[in-house]
């Protein structure tokens, strides 16, 4: 079936992520990423500079040892002694070369995925610590690429570049002198290759890497869209959007074709060119060599290893203009993952943080004023009394403010005015770890991770027993559905839970909850329709939670609201009415109301 797709809709799907083609380079940068390479410079470093200098100064005799000693004495001379003695000191070479080119190797590579490690891990963990309003502003999709692809391309710097610069370095300082010691015109007139070779080294691998940089960013972009797609294949099923979604992803997909296509065409211009220019030096030392030797100016040892140098020339000045390409790779690369490193958790725990063992759960909001946005307040001046082991609902329209009071209960965000009090002390002072330790949050959706139900279940306490995972699900009656699985508590689940329901899903959150044991509990209630059973089963197991603690409900269901201690009605930001459910009903105000148009029938 094909269906006409209206382009508008296309423009739904825009990635404005990482669009960098060119960085500029940033030598404080650069200097902040070698940090990274510091824990090893008394280890891996220097070992692997000891290999690479082993190597290229045999790299740097060998062609000495044929030209000077092997042909213009050991062959002149016909001394076949000698020859014996060169031929095996240059076998020598080779297997001591062959050694330390295998350590070279292994080191620099443990180097390299060392320095990857740690950076990723510091990456992880700092994302870890960042407040919402840091996931409020970006996509899953696109963290994940600067946690992956960005760190992957520094891999190839650490890993080669930069003990390839030390080796390239070296070799060609090593190659210059040599060649100028044996025959200083002859040095000169072969040098004319040079030019050529920075030209090809740099232009034209420039252009070469912008073309791998687009191959690179248009894979990210079919990254980012297939993770939102798999993430929302079944809404797009359900909108019958397939044909869309297959449009696009085409578009970029094509597009990715293409910029492969580009960059693999000016690839296959490299070699030819580097072909080339070793051609032209090549016959500039034939030419020139020939004339020098004739003239008794140059003799043809020396002429056998200005062959040998010439050779080794291009594979430094090439590998020099690779590693300025990495260098500046990089520099795009690091600059995107600093940026995450230097974003500030924007909630933050004060210098000597009030540490608390068990809290009360007495929550107070003074006054409290908060945006997500600048312009545009989600909470204007709220004051709230809530009392420890009381459970509060919270009932008001959609986008009323609920979810926000509770997350500033949790401080995910501070208020932007007024303060936030927990047993009577600001909650900006108290140790934040230690706070969020005693609370459990329930959300609507719950948050299934791979793995058995065991483990979904002692995500709430990972230092509980199989045991007491066991008695919490008990408590709430999630192990009628648990003992029913295949594998019962050793069932795999996949991240998001799908072979559970809406209704075994909340069980297992409340069963995650209980065993965390917090003090205070919020709890935003599924609107979903479940049947009458679960129904009573979910209630059943409320009660068992919400014992003895302090419980913020953000309620839809008229039961929970009804047994609430305290009942808080929000309307755009504002504290409407509160109270219990026979008061405010006695008022006749705003809550009556609001149960009326929603739960008229049920009362009746
Ligand atoms: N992360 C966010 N960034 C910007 N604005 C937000 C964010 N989260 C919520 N808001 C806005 O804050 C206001 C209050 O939202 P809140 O989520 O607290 O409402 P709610 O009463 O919980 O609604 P619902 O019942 O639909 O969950 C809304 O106007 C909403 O658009």
């Amino acid at each position: 079936m094909t269906k006409q797709i209206n382009p508008s809709v296309l423009k739904r799907f825009r990635y404005s992520s990482d669009d960098v083609i060119d960085a500029p380079f940033n030598w404080s940068q650069l200097a902040r990423l070698f940090t990274y390479v510091k824990p090893y410079s008394k280890t891996l470093l220097p070992k692997a500079f000891i290999a690479v200098t082993i190597t290229t100064l045999i790299r740097l005799i060998i062609p000495i040892l044929i030209g000077e000693y092997a042909i213009n004495q050991a062959l002149e001379n016909k001394d076949a002694q000698m020859l014996w003695v060169v031929v095996t000191s240059i076998a020598g070479l080779y297997i001591v070369n062959t050694i330390a080119n295998r350590y070279r190797i292994r080191w620099m590579n443990e180097l390299g995925q060392n320095v990857i490690y740690d950076l990723r891990k510091h990456l992880f963990t700092h994302v870890q610590w960042l407040s919402h309003r840091f996931f409020d502003q970006r996509s899953a999709g696109s963290i994940l690429v600067r946690i992956m692809n960005d760190i992957n391309s520094l891999q190839e710097l650490f890993t080669n570049g930069v003990i390839n610069l030390l080796m390239d370095l070296l070799l060609l300082a090593g190659v210059l002198i040599i060649l100028f010691t044996l025959s200083p015109p002859l040095a000169l007139a072969v040098l004319v290759i040079l030019p050529l070779m920075f030209f090809i080294s740099t232009t034209l691998r420039k252009n070469i890497r912008r073309s791998w940089q687009d191959v690179r960013m248009k894979q990210a972009k079919i990254n980012a869209h297939l993770n939102e797609s798999i993430q929302g294949m079944r809404i797009t099923q359900s909108f019958t959007q397939e044909n869309e979604n297959m449009a696009f992803f085409n578009g970029i997909n094509e597009e990715s074709f293409e910029s492969w296509r580009v960059a693999t065409k000016k690839n296959s211009m490299f070699r030819p060119f580097v072909e080339m220019t070793n051609a032209v030096g090549s016959v500039v030392l034939i030419l020139y060599g020939a004339y020098l030797i004739q003239n008794n100016q140059l003799d043809l040892g020396a002429f056998v290893a200005f062959a040998f140098y010439l050779g080794m020339f291009w594979e430094p000045i090439s590998r020099l203009g690779q590693i300025y390409n990495q260098l500046l790779m990089g520099m795009a690369s690091s600059e995107r993952i600093f940026e995450f490193l230097d974003e500030q958790p924007l909630v933050h725990e004060k210098a000597n943080p009030t540490k608390i063992n068990q809290l009360q759960g007495h929550i107070e909001f003074e006054n409290v004023q908060f945006g997500y946005e600048k312009d545009r307040l989600a909470l204007k001046g709220i004051s709230l009394d809530m009392k420890a082991g009381e459970t509060v609902a919270l009932v008001g329209h959609t986008g009323s403010g609920k979810t926000t009071i509770a997350n500033l209960v949790s401080r995910f965000y501070d208020p932007t005015d007024g303060v936030v009090k927990m047993d009577g002390m600001d909650i900006r002072d108290l140790s934040l770890s230690a706070l969020r330790e005693q609370i459990s949050i329930v959300l609507q959706e719950t948050f299934i991770f791979s793995g058995t139900i065991m483990d979904n279940i002692r995500f709430g306490n990972p230092h509980a027993t199989d045991e007491e995972v066991m008695k919490a699900a008990e408590a709430v009656g999630a192990n009628r559905f648990i003992e029913r699985l295949s594998n019962g508590y050793d069932t795999e689940v996949e991240e998001r839970g799908n072979i559970l329901s809406v209704g075994e899903r909340q069980l297992l959150s409340f069963a995650r909850a209980l065993l965390a044991n917090p003090r205070i509990i919020i709890l935003d209630e599924a609107t979903a329709s479940i049947d009458t059973e679960t129904e009573l089963q979910i209630q059943q197991a409320l009660r068992t939670l919400l014992k003895n603690r302090t419980a913020i409900m953000i309620a839809h269901r008229l039961s929970t609201i009804r047994e609430a201690n305290q009942i808080i009605v929000l309307e755009q930001g504002r504290v409407l009415e509160s109270g219990d459910h026979d008061s405010l009903m006695k008022d006749r105000g705003h809550y009556h109301q609001l149960v009326m148009s929603q739960f008229g029938e049920a009362l009746n």
